[in-house]
């Protein structure tokens, strides 16, 4: 398959920013940490080499002691204080290399004043620059490359300095330099560009990750919904019952209400099924409306809804009081049926409550809804009906029915 290179991907853009932008952002704390722990070890080794100067070049000890404290060690302290700086990596990583570079520098001006014989075999220690440039600080490429350039150009304006120096002598000296410098700069570009595809297939995964979580969410969403009415479906409901019985309600009394539309089949006959649709959708925004945020509220089957209520009192009088609420709203809303007693659209329900008891099935208390609702129906509908939870049965004359007999025909 077809590659992007290294410096292609990172032109190419995610969002608002470029690869390189988001890469460096992201990955700042890691590389960091790298550049922290690496730092730290070459300044180590760099300023403990000051005692094999001394040894092994006594002649110029002193100037080793001089440059390696002078000049290098002030910048290798504000490097650490620079890599606090809220600056981005690519400027930490840059400053590190110019360190180094500038640590090479020093070094090779140790070695020219030397005239011991031991400062040949010790100049091939130069090398080690370009590896650190190259792979263990682990800079951008084009950093490794401008900074290794450097160095390479730096050892080979000192060796003619050098005490002893000859032809054959470069000549060893470029027989290992040169592979050195190409293989370390090679080793960081494969490191690079592996680390950044990487990254990339890991941003990649990621994505995919939260559009596949974003999907999920809204199909979760779908299927919980009725898609005429956008109302909670059987299956919200299924769920909620599953809740309540995890974890009880605070209020300790349930109150269930079967909304139950009149006539129906003789609607839909009449006015078709298109009309039968809308009818539901708008008798389903009057119970909607009727109804508090808290109460759950489904479409229980074809032109049934089912209200879930959780109250303080164990007295009906409050779910009696939404159901005769909707039975108004409904019968308000004037939705023409003419082949029925009172010409327009009406509802029928049945109610029911009690203590909520996470053990006992909600299904009694929808069963006896159902039973009233049963009543409410038998009775010549357009009415609410309240189920006893303690018999099962339906009352027919609970007292609030004085409120809704017949008031919005
Ligand atoms: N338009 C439409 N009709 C539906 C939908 N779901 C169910 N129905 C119809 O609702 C009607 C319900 O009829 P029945 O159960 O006989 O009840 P009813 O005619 O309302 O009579 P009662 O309930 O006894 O007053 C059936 O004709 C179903 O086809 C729906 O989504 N859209």
């Amino acid at each position: 398959m077809f590659r992007l290179s290294y410096y292609q991907q990172l032109s190419q853009h995610i969002g608002s920013m470029t690869v390189r932008q988001k890469y460096d952002i992201d990955r700042h704390d890691v590389r960091l940490r790298s550049l922290h722990l690496h730092t730290s070890l070459l300044a180590l080794f760099y300023f403990s080499y000051t005692l094999v100067d001394i040894f092994l070049l006594p002649d110029v000890a002193f100037r080793s002691v001089l440059l390696r404290a002078l000049i290098v060690g002030p910048p290798t302290v504000m490097l650490f204080a620079y890599y606090k700086r809220p600056v981005s990596i690519r400027r930490k990583e840059l400053a590190a290399v110019l360190v180094v570079c500038l640590a090479t520098v020093a070094w090779c001006a140790v070695l020219i004043g030397s005239e011991n014989p031991h400062v040949l075999g010790y100049f091939y220690a130069g090398l080690v620059f370009l590896m650190v440039l190259t792979i263990v600080l682990i800079p951008p490429f084009e950093y490794s490359l401008y900074g290794s350039l450097f160095v390479f150009a730096c050892l080979y304006a000192t060796i003619g300095f050098l005490a002893g120096t000859d032809r054959g002598y470069v000549m060893n000296h470029l027989a290992l330099s040169v592979p050195v410098l190409v293989l370390t700069l090679i080793a960081n570009y494969r490191f690079c560009a592996e680390s950044l595809r990487l990254y990339l297939e890991n941003v990649s995964v990621e994505t995919l990750r939260e559009e596949l979580a974003a999907r999920n969410a809204e199909l979760e969403r779908i299927s919980h919904v009725d898609p005429l009415t956008g109302l909670a479906n059987r299956r919200a409901l299924d769920r909620h019952a599953a809740e309540l019985q995890r974890q009880p309600p605070r209020q300790s009394y349930l109150a269930v209400i079967i909304v139950d539309v009149d006539y129906f089949k003789t609607f839909n006959d009449c006015y078709g099924h298109a009309e039968g649709d809308r009818c539901l959708r708008a008798v389903a925004r009057a119970i909607r409306t009727a109804c508090d945020a808290d109460d759950v509220v489904c479409r229980f089957g074809g032109e049934e809804f089912l209200i879930l209520r959780s109250e303080y009192s164990p007295r009906p009088r409050c779910a009696l009081a939404l159901a005769e609420n909707i039975r108004y709203k409904v019968a308000s809303l004037a939705i023409p049926h003419q082949p029925t007693q009172e010409g327009k659209v009406t509802v029928s329900v049945g109610v029911c409550s009690g203590p909520f008891d996470p053990e006992a099935e909600l299904e009694r208390l929808i069963k006896t809804a159902d039973i009233a609702l049963y009543e409410a129906k038998r009775e010549g509908r357009n009415r609410v009906r309240y189920g006893s939870h303690a018999t099962g049965n339906a009352l027919p004359h609970f007292p609030i029915f004085s409120l809704n007999a017949d008031s919005a025909t």
